[in-house]
């Protein structure tokens, strides 16, 4: 496939996934004109375009010399879900803001309004079983292809809308898992379709689409490119505490999907990075400057572990062994904050689907802040999954390694 094909297809893809609660796929941003009145402003198109790398499929480029820090765009989920069914209660359930003490689903009438794309059909389910499904096997993707569902039942997005994006390999045994998700989602839809007389049209539309096959695709697909959200809007002060938080795992707020996003490639070292600040509304960065025509990507993973254990956590997570330029742990990120060489450890307790999270909650972060990586070090060391200095290294700011 070309570039220029591939340059298309993606605007086909933004072309298709116009819906009435979604309208853009770029957001847009307002100024005050001259009356004073405040008019929506429609930002140029964002530095970067989507093509073919030599090795690694579709990529991120530049298309014009990017300054270290710049916003090279944003982008809303095309489908997103609170972290777990814990979390349901903290954050708004449409942008997975932190709703504080309040007791209410939705941070604003804007997001409630947004959320008619699946609330709907998501609360008049009984999803018990499916819940349950879920918590017993550690499991938060299959929550996001609920959601999805929703969206298609009501006719909000497309069933192929994911389509576009790459899919994990699945083994049989996966498959045979995932069919258990899928049979406990159909049966809701079902009973919920008993229930409603009113929704049996979309349902019985639906059901021709929403297959076994649909379900194991969009799985396939969420694995590879769903990003585990951790908001960044809390004051500096409180970064120790947001660390600790992260390592205790209930730091995110939720889970999402994006359509650009999906398409930057891995670099142990990367040139770019996604943040959150108060929302799922992502925000891509330039990390350094970038020339024209170079390729953006973005760290998956911890950045701070060792080569033999990024390749471990890229392989089983990713599929693939990573070629970038970052072959030791000696390198760059690790100046000043040392490296320890033993946190292969850490995969053993760790289901692949939680490597999205290691990737997008640490990494980022840890390429630039040298007091977060000390933290998760220490954090790691005192959960008793990585033997830092054999075991001494448990104050802030000691070398490991
Ligand atoms: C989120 S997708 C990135 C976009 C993808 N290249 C595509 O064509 O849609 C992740 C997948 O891209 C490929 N990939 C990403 N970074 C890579 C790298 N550094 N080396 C080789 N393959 C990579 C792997 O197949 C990985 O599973």
């Amino acid at each position: 496939m070309s570039n220029w094909n591939l340059v298309r297809y993606s605007r086909s893809c933004i072309s298709r996934f116009k819906n009435p609660h979604q309208k853009n796929f770029f957001s847009f941003c307002t100024s005050i004109n001259e009356e004073g009145r405040t008019a929506p402003v429609r930002p140029g198109p964002p530095p970067v375009r989507v093509a073919l790398t030599e090795s690694a499929g579709r990529g991120v480029f530049a298309t014009r010399r990017i300054g270290a820090g710049e916003l090279l765009h944003t982008a809303k989920p095309l489908v997103s879900h609170p972290a777990s069914l814990s979390t349901l209660q903290r954050v708004c359930c449409f942008c997975l803001r932190k709703l504080g003490n309040r007791n209410v689903s939705f941070c604003s009438e804007e997001c409630e309004e947004r959320a008619k794309a699946f609330y709907g059909v998501e609360t008049k389910a009984d999803w018990s079983a499916y819940d349950d499904y879920c918590r017993s096997n550690g499991l938060k993707y299959p929550l996001l292809v609920k959601r999805f569902a929703c969206m298609v039942i009501l006719g909000s997005v497309s069933a192929d809308l994911l389509d576009i994006l790459q899919p994990s390999s699945l083994s049989p045994q996966m498959i045979s898992e995932m069919e258990k998700g899928f049979n406990l989602l159909k049966s809701a839809f079902k009973e919920a379709n008993v229930a409603d007389e009113k929704m049996a049209c979309c349902f019985s539309l639906t059901f021709k689409v929403l297959t076994k096959q649909w379900y194991t695709g969009v799985l396939a697909r969420i694995r590879i490119n769903a990003f585990r959200i951790e908001l960044a809007g809390e004051p500096y002060e409180d970064l120790f505490l947001a660390a600790a938080a992260s390592v205790e795992a209930e730091a995110a707020v939720g889970n999402a999907v994006y359509m650009l996003p999906s398409f930057y490639n891995h670099d142990c070292d990367p040139n770019a990075h996604i943040l959150w600040i108060e929302n799922a509304n992502a925000k891509l960065t330039a990390l350094c400057d970038v020339e024209a025509g170079e390729e953006l990507r973005i760290c998956y993973i911890d950045a701070s572990m060792n080569h033999d254990a990024r390749q471990a956590f890229l392989s089983q997570g990713f599929g693939f062994q990573c070629n970038c330029l970052r072959k030791t742990s000696n390198h760059n990120l690790d100046e000043g904050g040392g490296i320890c060489e033993e946190i292969p450890s850490i995969l053993k307790g760790i289901d692949v689907e939680d490597i999205g999270f290691l990737n997008t909650k640490i990494g980022a972060r840890t390429v630039r802040d040298q007091r977060l990586q000390v933290i998760i070090r220490v954090g790691f060391q005192e959960s008793n999954q990585c033997k830092m200095n054999d075991g001494q290294c448990t104050t802030v700011g000691d070398e490991c390694g």
